[in-house]
């Protein structure tokens, strides 16, 4: 893993030699030593001080993989006009990064920040340059208009909203951080969380679920209906949860400072299934979340490389009480973000903190017992396929990588089949009963 404090901090003023190591030690103090969350929170912050003047749109200096590619970029220039050995071989390392990156997604060996320092010798040639501007939308209309999401202000009632906030803030105390592989490197999420169950699926969940409190179930009757009437407008997908959409399932996050987050993802669709549906109550400070799309809507699309390029971020402010309902195929093309912010408003309930509860669907048809097992005996991860001639359809892969930290497990998920296999498994445990 990574080296001691001193050392990353000495690492990250190579990787930046123009910073300053006040802004560099912040960076690395927030993301507790590790250099890969360190230069992306520095690159943010950076970012956020350079468009100190500027409101509502403006051109973004992108973040890390961003920042790599305009590395990329220059440094084809600086072939052409200095041949400066060094910094050449900065880059060239900047490069194979970005190889790695795309040819080596599913493996735990990725290269990551470190090895900028060690100056390998094989240059890759990378050519996109891709700029992204960040657009704010605060009303619901453009939010609807330019996002798979739609926003609800006031979605409690408010003495509501107020005690959950306070039973959750009591609750964050025994939440954890998350931990995971990042470029093979262990990484703990930047902000804490924990898995709750609605009583009528606590005896299939796992252990360390906690059952919804009574204000999470009163809540989430509330956001139900308001999704399932919303939904009757909306045309529904023949692979989506059929009949009503009935949350059993909640995540919740509890984000304690400006500077807790959490990075560019989307979520697991595991136990979820294709095309979920998710509910995202927001309690507490006022943050952004930031939606990117990164997939193609068709597989017939004539100009990939124009609609697969993430130019546009949204950035929307979620207050106290507001719901975030992110509608298909908001996980399967998109991907989300909370960025750490540099000031935020105190919360007269919350302090600094904020606590997101994300209401979603299990279903039994995506049980573990319907999700196939890798060759080391995992169980696999539902991964949408993004882009290319396969995009809409769903595979399993191992996450976990196996002992070696590589396991190649590939099955293309069959909805049709699936569904077959579930109603024969489901009529067989009738029958026993
Ligand atoms: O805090 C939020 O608004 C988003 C949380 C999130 O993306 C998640 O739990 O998957
Ligand atoms: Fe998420």
């Amino acid at each position: 893993m990574s080296g001691t404090f001193e050392e990353n901090l000495q690492q990250l003023k190579q990787l930046f030699p123009d910073a300053k190591e006040q802004n560099l030690l912040v960076a690395l103090k927030l993301s507790n030593g590790q250099i890969e969350n360190a230069s992306n929170i520095y690159l943010e912050q950076n970012e956020r001080r350079n468009n100190k003047n500027k409101n509502f749109t403006y051109l973004k200096q992108p973040k890390l993989d961003s920042f790599i590619k305009k590395k990329q970029s220059e440094n084809e220039d600086s072939e052409k006009i200095d041949n400066y050995p060094s910094k050449k071989r900065k880059f060239n390392e900047l490069d194979k990064i970005i190889a790695n990156k795309q040819n080596n997604s599913s493996s735990n060996k990725l290269s990551n920040l470190q090895e900028v320092l060690k100056w390998p010798l094989k240059p890759l040639m990378v050519k996109k340059r891709i700029q992204t501007q960040t657009l704010y939308l605060y009303r619901q209309e453009d939010i609807s208009a330019r996002t798979p999401c739609t926003l609800i202000d006031n979605v409690l009632p408010k003495e509501l909203a107020n005690s959950l906030l306070q039973i959750m803030l009591k609750e964050s105390e025994i939440f954890t951080r998350k931990q995971g592989f990042l470029f093979g490197n262990l990484v703990t999420s930047p902000h804490t969380s924990q898995y709750y169950v609605s009583n009528e699926i606590k005896t299939k969940s796992s252990n360390n679920a906690r059952c919804f409190p009574p204000e999470m179930e009163r809540a989430k009757t509330i956001i139900m209906n308001i999704v399932n009437e919303q939904r009757k407008k909306r045309k529904i997908n023949e692979y989506e949860v059929q009949g009503d959409w009935s949350p059993n399932i909640a995540a919740a996050n509890c984000y304690a400072n400006s500077k807790e987050a959490v990075n560019w993802h989307s979520d697991r669709l595991t136990h979820l299934g294709p095309f979920p549906i998710i509910g995202s109550l927001s309690l507490g400070v006022t943050r952004q979340f930031r939606l990117r799309r990164f997939g193609i809507e068709e597989s017939n699309s004539t100009n990939l490389s124009q609609k697969t390029s993430p130019s546009t971020i949204y950035s929307i402010p979620l207050k106290h009480n507001s719901l975030l309902i992110m509608w298909p195929p908001c996980q399967e093309l998109w991907k989300h973000e909370v960025c750490p912010q540099n000031s935020i408003d105190k919360h007269p309930i919350a302090g600094f903190k904020r606590i997101n509860i994300t209401f979603r669907q299990f279903r039994d048809e995506y049980g573990s017992e319907m999700t196939p097992i890798c060759h080391h005996g995992e169980l696999c991860m539902l991964k949408p396929v993004f882009n290319g001639r396969n995009v809409g359809r769903y595979f399993y892969s191992c996450n976990a990588g196996g002992p070696e930290g590589k396991c190649d497990f590939f099955e293309w998920l069959n909805i049709d089949k699936r569904k077959e296999e579930f109603g024969k498994l489901r009529m067989l445990e009738t029958k026993d009963k």
